[in-house]
């Protein structure tokens, strides 16, 4: 994923600024290095003409403030930037409060490019008028434009889909899924058209969330994989959600297409590099709590035991490829149906034993 460098300083005034430009859904966390960053929530990102505010998602609460984000024409949906020590991952664009105030008042949804200009500076409060601006306004007062704003719209907060894990006396870590809702068709629209009849069906739950890129991936990894020799590699940029396309197309095979078709696979190997498995951990954490889908997470040889005798509940084994490589044997017992492999250029690293390990397809990500 592209990183755009804005130009963010810390913004220390304690003025509220009141003319919004732009306001957007964003997910944010600390800012890092790492590859695979852990959001901690959702917030509302609101530029004004001098600073830009991240805030929580009811708005309660400012996370941080930064002046003279200037170039908001870069703000497009899933682009990372840094505000502060926070990084922010554009989700949307939504209007406004200014903009609702105005469109009520005179049709006008956001204030023209020259009185932008006049936004640009320390104190918003003192706007000159100009004539610009009094067309925009179609009379209305400084005042009005001041007056408080409209309680903030709630958005629904994000629910993970599915919910709880257990960690075992032993260390093995589940996680569980209680199906709740029918499954979404995610190729309906093909079915009804004839060009398939296998349908792909994902939580609906989870679906909710699925980006049009992420379904596309979806629907060519289950394409590819759902064959006897199939095999695919999906090389999205970074942080385009890699994991949550393989979470759903490895669902849509170890559950089966539209119930009462019988399930496509019944064992799933994930190998990630030891670094990620904690990754894969709150990856899974985040979007399956709770449901009768679970994953057990390889730490010693025992885990495999383990998985080997639960692999009906727990079609899916996280393992890092360190220790897939010591336990090769012990995994090709296994027999999996499908096998994912994070980072999967790492696999020429290894020796040949992993690369036997059975599988009726497979991709790397
Ligand atoms: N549709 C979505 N809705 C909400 N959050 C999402 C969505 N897709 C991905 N995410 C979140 O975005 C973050 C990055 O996703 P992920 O780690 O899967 O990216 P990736 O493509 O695997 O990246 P990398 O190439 O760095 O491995 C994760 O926290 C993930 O939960």
């Amino acid at each position: 994923m592209s990183r755009v460098a804005l130009n963010v300083d810390s913004y220390e005034g304690n003025d509220t600024p009141s003319v919004e430009i732009a306001r957007f859904v964003v997910l944010y966390g600390k800012a890092s290095t790492r590859k695979h960053k852990i959001w901690e929530g959702d917030g509302i990102l609101v530029c004004y003409g001098d600073c830009a505010v991240l805030k929580s998602e009811d708005e309660r609460d400012v996370i941080c403030r930064s002046s003279a984000v200037k170039n908001l024409d870069q703000l497009d949906e899933d682009r990372t930037i840094n505000i502060g020590s926070w990084s922010v991952q554009i989700q949307k664009r939504i209007p406004t409060t200014s903009s609702e105030s105005m469109k009520t008042s005179s049709g006008i949804q956001n204030p023209p490019p020259s009185a932008l200009r006049h936004l640009n500076t320390r104190d918003p409060m003192r706007i000159p008028e100009t004539a610009t601006m009094k067309r925009a306004n179609n009379g209305m007062s400084e005042e009005n434009l001041l007056a408080p704003r409209p309680p903030p719209k709630k958005r629904p907060s994000f629910v993970p889909p599915l919910i709880g894990s257990t960690t075992s006396s032993d260390g093995t870590t589940t996680i569980s899924i209680e199906e709740k809702t029918p499954p979404f068709v995610l190729n309906e629209e093909d079915i009804l058209q004839r060009k398939t009849t296998s349908a792909i069906c994902v939580d609906s739950r989870f679906s909710r969330h699925l980006r049009d890129h992420q379904k596309d991936g979806i629907k060519f990894l289950f394409q590819r994989l759902k064959g006897e020799t199939g095999g695919a590699i999906l090389a999205d940029d970074m942080g385009l959600g890699k994991s949550i396309q393989t979470m759903a197309a490895t669902w849509a095979l170890l559950r089966g297409s539209r119930p009462p078709a019988s399930q496509i696979a019944s064992s799933c190997l994930i190998v990630v590099p030891s670094s990620l498995v904690n990754n894969w951990k709150a990856e899974f954490d985040k979007w399956y709590r709770m449901m009768r889908f679970p994953a057990v997470i390889a730490l010693t040889a025992r885990d495999i035991s383990t998985y080997q005798s639960t692999v009906k509940s727990m079609p899916y084994l996280i393992i890092s490829y360190d220790l897939a490589q010591r336990h090769a044997e012990k995994l090709e017992m296994c027999r999996f149906d499908v096998l994912v492999c994070d980072e999967g250029h790492k696999l020429k690293n290894l020796d040949g034993r992993l690369r036997k390990t059975r599988s009726k397809s497979g991709f790397g990500t």
